[in-house]
């Protein structure tokens, strides 16, 4: 396995610049708190604690949205996890920045400003490119070290993730040290017995592309959600109705004939669902088995209770099940029977388990599991699924870049 340098490795007393991602849902321009701040807080307190002098960068949103935001909500948040204060300097790295990098003493800890403010982060460019930026060119000589935390935005080639390991000696910090290891275990590990993959949420090309991929690093995957139903649509079954949505048709134009063949060539593998449920006359959940549907006219919202009790034994019999996209909508909780009836099976077996995908690791806080019970929940979306497929994430390439003494120590 590739290897980069930890906080482990990290010397004492250091100026450290550190990456998070703090990017998160925002209400009415209110920064939703979730697991990344108490994730991240444990890098921050960690070298907090260890007396090092902390410079955090991370960004909010995408200039143009709602969501494109200032982080001094973020640093208020980060300062209630992390148990240390962390204070917020309104400027990427003009003068204001530079005096307040050069204040921090041993332990203190500053939030710089969105780096999406500034024009040298967001283009996608050469890791060389983004070093010479004035971005880059005028942060790293205030710092000895950098850190990245930020696993889920390491597919990004902006200029605070892969430009400042060529001016720094750099680190993983421990959010990106812990995915890094859960979300490649798949790809990189060997599993004495059976591997699954359960597979579902709203995208089709990640389920395709996870399908490709680790077919031969899995034994069985278990399908659901809409990725389920257009699989089951192309094993011949009328399911996909797009009611009041725009999920099923648009991508099974799109799809529909690598939906087949990765069906076809996978068969033996796949299990598809063997009943639907959807919301009945009366408001309630009812359900139906896919063999019993005739014609396409309704929409479903989740697996049925009946395909829930065939995939809780083969979860039980795994030493190992993967997570990516939910099994229905379960948001609303007369649709949640899937998507929490598999997560309850997986937490309440030893396996090795990992449970990724956007939305897919909400639904185990709002269902009352307790994290504890699986290996890793990732809060990585993007970067999760790139490292499911084995697609190249360009932050971590730097630094095991750095950790190999190809570029600045
Ligand atoms: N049958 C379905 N119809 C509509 N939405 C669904 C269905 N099944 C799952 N979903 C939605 O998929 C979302 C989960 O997607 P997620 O796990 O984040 O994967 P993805 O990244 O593919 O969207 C949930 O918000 C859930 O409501
Ligand atoms: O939230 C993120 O990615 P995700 O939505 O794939 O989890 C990252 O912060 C990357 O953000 P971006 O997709 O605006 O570059």
């Amino acid at each position: 396995m590739s290897t980069f340098r930890t906080l482990d490795d990290l010397p004492a007393e250091q100026r450290v610049l550190v990456r998070l991602d703090l990017n998160s849902p925002v209400e009415d321009g209110v920064v939703q708190d979730n697991r990344r701040f108490s994730r991240h807080a444990e890098t921050v307190a960690e070298l907090a604690e260890a007396g090092h002098r902390v410079a955090l960068m991370a960004h909010q949103g995408r200039p143009g949205r709602d969501t494109f935001l200032s982080l001094e909500q973020h640093a208020d948040i980060l300062t209630e996890h992390a148990g240390v204060d962390v204070d917020f300097v309104a400027d990427t790295f003009g003068d204001d920045a530079l005096a307040a990098v050069r204040d921090l003493d041993a332990g203190d800890v500053l939030l710089l400003e969105n780096t999406r403010m500034t024009d040298d982060e967001l283009p996608e460019k050469e890791p060389e490119e983004h070093a010479d930026s004035d971005f880059v060119e005028t942060l790293a000589p205030e710092f000895d070290a950098y850190v990245n935390d930020a696993y889920s935005a390491a597919h990004r080639k902006h200029a605070s993730l892969v430009g400042f390991p060529l001016r720094l000696p750099s680190y993983a910090g421990r959010v990106m040290q812990t995915e890094y290891e859960a979300n490649t275990a798949i790809a990189e590990r060997e599993f004495d017995g059976d591997v699954t993959m359960v597979v579902g949420g709203t995208k089709a090309t990640d389920v395709i592309g996870v399908m490709e991929a680790l077919d031969e690093k899995v034994d069985r995957f278990l399908l659901g959600g809409v990725a389920g139903e257009l699989f089951l649509r192309a094993a011949g079954y009328p399911v996909g109705e797009d009611v009041e949505t725009d999920l099923f048709d648009g991508q099974w134009g799109a799809n529909e004939e690598t939906i087949r063949s990765v069906l076809d060539e996978r068969r033996d593998q796949v299990t598809l669902a063997t009943d639907l449920a959807f919301e009945g006359a009366d408001g309630a959940r009812d359900e139906v088995a896919v063999g019993d549907l005739i014609e396409k006219t309704q929409s479903f919202l989740d697996i049925g209770s009946g395909t829930v009790a065939e995939y809780v034994p083969v979860i039980r019999d795994s030493e190992a099940v993967f997570v990516k996209g939910a099994l229905g909508v379960f948001e609303d909780e007369r649709f949640s029977v899937g998507t929490v009836g598999v997560l309850e099976a997986i937490a309440d077996t030893d396996c090795f388990s990992v449970v990724g995908g956007g939305d897919t690791s909400r639904a185990i806080t709002m269902y009352g599991m307790s994290e504890d019970d699986f290996s890793h929940v990732s809060i990585a979306g993007g970067a999760y699924i790139r490292a499911l497929t084995g697609e190249p994430l360009p932050a971590i390439e730097l630094l095991v870049s750095s950790a190999e003494g190809e570029i600045a120590d």
